[in-house]
């Protein structure tokens, strides 16, 4: 963790037919005081107050084609330079406010027809933020003693058929799954409160299976409902399952917003399952959105105890590479004093199979590892899915600490 900077850090990879010096300061202008054209008020007074700055510029190999279309381009025939760029904002400019905060370090930014490329890579925030906002209340520790399962990942699983199961067709599945000892279940991202498998019905129906399952087997397994909705919806959903005795509700973040996201983790008093569906469109092209290190922080700030990374092997479209990066990212403290910590949530296409690569990947077992289809379609039935999922991770750790010589 590098130390909290004074002012909002940010940096980016930039692309850029004009000089890339130029194009730095064109972004910290009109991110700040500045627009196309000097104006009388931007005195040397004001700018040294409230102007963004470039405090640093690498150049690196020149694009052979520009990334991204622009209507008028500058200097068609390009060359189109790239350049890591950090830039600076006084905090004072918006106080610790997460939704003021993406409109400096990612608003209009992207529409410069001086970039043909731009990627937020990072970003470092004041100590004020930590203290606007809740940061994760339960995180891998929480979460640990929520479930009662240390020293290994959660095993986790999403109901399948994501959709359509009636409430009392979903607590059979979570019962089968509870027998089989699994430690984690959610509702798929499309599940919410459609008419056939309403919220509380089905919070009502599951929640009977699983504290009937903890009075008999004594584990309570966590199961996220996903709370999704406008703000009044999840309060009142999130206290649903709180009454009901559930120890998880789940979002996703991309619909709710980050107003959304920040009113559920002021308000939850469980962990918050942070679901990113939606992220591909931030990430998926290598010269336009976000990195997920600079993009999962604002929503850990924000109360996201578990953070979804995908997976290794995914049936999506991202490296391997970049899946760990994601996970190594969520486990780095943000703040010395509140380090913002979330679960990494591996899942898409996962099976036994990635159990070994992900623990050598990550060094790490505070992850939950869920696979819906990966145990759900086991050729005998759920519950050996779940045993060998859980078989292949202790295979794998158990495996690793042997040739490691340790106990
Ligand atoms: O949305 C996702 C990933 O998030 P989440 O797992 O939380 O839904 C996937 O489409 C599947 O649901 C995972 O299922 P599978 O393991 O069958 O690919
Ligand atoms: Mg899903």
């Amino acid at each position: 963790m590098t130390a909290n900077p004074v002012r909002i850090e940010a940096d980016y990879l930039i692309e850029t037919p004009v000089d890339p010096r130029l194009a730095a300061e064109t972004m910290a202008g009109e991110q700040s005081s500045g627009t196309f054209v000097a104006v009388p008020g931007e005195t040397p007074e004001l700018k040294a107050r409230a102007a963004a700055r470039v405090e640093s510029l690498e150049l690196l190999d020149a694009a052979s084609a520009p990334s991204l279309p622009v209507a008028r381009p500058i200097n068609p025939d390009g060359p189109w330079h790239r350049a890591r760029v950090t830039l600076s904002w006084p905090l004072d400019n918006i106080g610790a406010s997460l939704p003021n905060l993406v409109t400096a370090i990612a608003g209009n930014l992207w529409e410069l027809r001086q970039l043909t490329g731009l990627r937020l890579l990072d970003l470092r925030l004041p100590l004020a933020f930590a203290s606007a906002y809740p940061g994760p209340k339960f995180g891998v520790a929480g979460t640990r003693e929520l479930t009662g399962v240390n020293g290994r990942p959660l095993i986790g699983t999403i109901i399948k058929p994501s959709i359509g199961l009636s409430p009392a067709e979903t607590a059979a599945l979570v019962a089968e799954l509870c027998e089989a000892g699994i430690d984690f279940i959610k509702d798929d991202e499309l599940q919410s409160d459609g008419a056939y498998c309403p919220f509380d019905q089905r919070v009502r129906a599951v929640m009977r299976v699983v504290n009937d399952h903890a009075n008999r087997a004594g584990k309570k397994v966590m199961i996220a409902f996903n709370v999704t909705g406008e703000i009044d919806q999840m309060r009142r959903r999130h206290d649903l399952v709180l009454g009901e005795g559930g120890t998880c509700v789940m979002a996703s973040i991309n619909s709710v917003g980050l107003a959304g996201m920040v009113e559920l983790g002021r308000h939850t008093q469980l962990p918050v399952h942070a679901h990113r569906n939606g992220w591909g469109a931030l990430n998926r092209h290598p010269a336009l959105g976000w990195d997920y290190t600079a993009w999962h922080k604002l929503w850990r700030l924000a109360g996201a105890d578990h953070m979804h990374v995908n997976g290794i092997g995914n049936k999506f479209s991202e490296t391997d590479d970049s899946v760990v990066t994601s996970a190594k990212a969520a486990l780095t403290p943000m703040f010395a004093h509140k380090p913002c910590i979330a679960m990494p949530v591996f899942s898409s296409g996962q099976t036994p199979a990635q159990a070994l690569p992900t623990w050598r990947a990550l060094g790490s077992t505070d992850l939950i590892f869920a696979a819906g289809g990966g145990i759900l379609a086991h050729p005998d039935g759920p519950a050996a899915g779940v045993s060998d999922l859980r078989a292949a991770w202790d295979a794998a750790i158990a495996g690793d600490a042997a040739i490691a010589g340790k106990p």
